[in-house]
């Protein structure tokens, strides 16, 4: 099959940064990661800058912007603080994300179909920019339709109930709404991404859907890399991703 019908992997290294804060060091760099996982084969780099800055930092997301040789994803929450800190960086893609600060990490997908003309404001003034903007919402076919909707260009499914699922037959239901979510997605023209909790032993089953774009992924990557170094880690998620898409 072409090469451009592969699944694209987006790595996430927000929890590089993790490590860094947890003990206000300048080590590990999240750019070094980067950088490592471009080489070993990332199709791209995503990082989350919370408001609670938990991990990113405002100066990580700028020394990537000039450093990156793919393209950087910048996932956030949908404040006039952070549209404005976009504007001021100009990342090739966005990703619209809900934050809770109490939230270990996020939880559900954006609330699209509930408030379309503020998320409409804010990806149209995001698109202003150049930005390729995707929304982060769960498989539900009223989020998809409203992305629509409101002209975003591309949505990110949220995989995490799918990753979090207790019992083979949930996970299984939960595989079966992310492929028909996948499927109205590609219908109705938008680019499907998904993401979130994603694994070396549950990814492959969501890169077999047909229609997926990219695959974003971090905490497992970076767990992982704890024990075989970071660009094994991705050269690993890669070679599972698109030997599996590929087929
Ligand atoms: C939106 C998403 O699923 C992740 O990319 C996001 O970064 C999760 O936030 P934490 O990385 O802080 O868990
Ligand atoms: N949007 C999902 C992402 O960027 C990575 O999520 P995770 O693999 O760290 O759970």
């Amino acid at each position: 099959m072409a090469e451009s019908s592969r699944i694209l992997l987006g790595v996430n290294i927000d929890h590089v940064a993790t490590l860094r804060q947890a003990r206000g060091t300048r080590y590990p760099d999240p750019l070094k990661a980067a950088l490592d996982a471009e080489e070993a084969g990332a199709d791209g780099i995503t990082l989350h800058l919370r408001e609670d800055r938990r991990h990113i930092q405002e100066r990580d997301v700028r020394m990537m912007k000039d450093a990156l040789q793919t393209r950087m994803n910048f996932e956030m929450g949908v404040t006039d603080a952070m549209l404005k800190f976009a504007e001021s960086i100009r990342p090739e893609h966005i990703c619209l994300v809900p934050e809770t600060r109490q939230e270990l990490t996020t939880e559900g997908g954006l609330d699209v179909a509930g408030q379309e003309a503020r998320i409409r404001t804010a990806v149209e003034r995001l698109s202003r920019l150049g930005s390729e903007v995707s929304l982060f919402i769960d498989a539900e076919p009223e989020q998809i339709e409203a992305a629509r909707r409101i002209g975003a260009p591309a949505i990110e499914l949220h995989t995490g109930r799918y990753a979090d699922a207790e019992t083979p037959a949930k996970q299984a239901e939960e595989l079966e709404r992310i492929r028909r979510g996948v499927a109205l997605g590609n219908e109705l023209g938008l680019i499907v991404n998904a993401g979130h909790g994603l694994h070396y032993h549950n990814t492959q089953a969501v890169a077999a859907i047909k229609g997926i774009h990219e695959l974003n992924i971090g905490h497992a990557i970076v767990a992982h890399a704890l024990f075989v170094g970071f660009k094994q880690a991705v050269k690993e998620m890669k070679h599972l991703i698109v030997s599996t898409s590929r087929h």
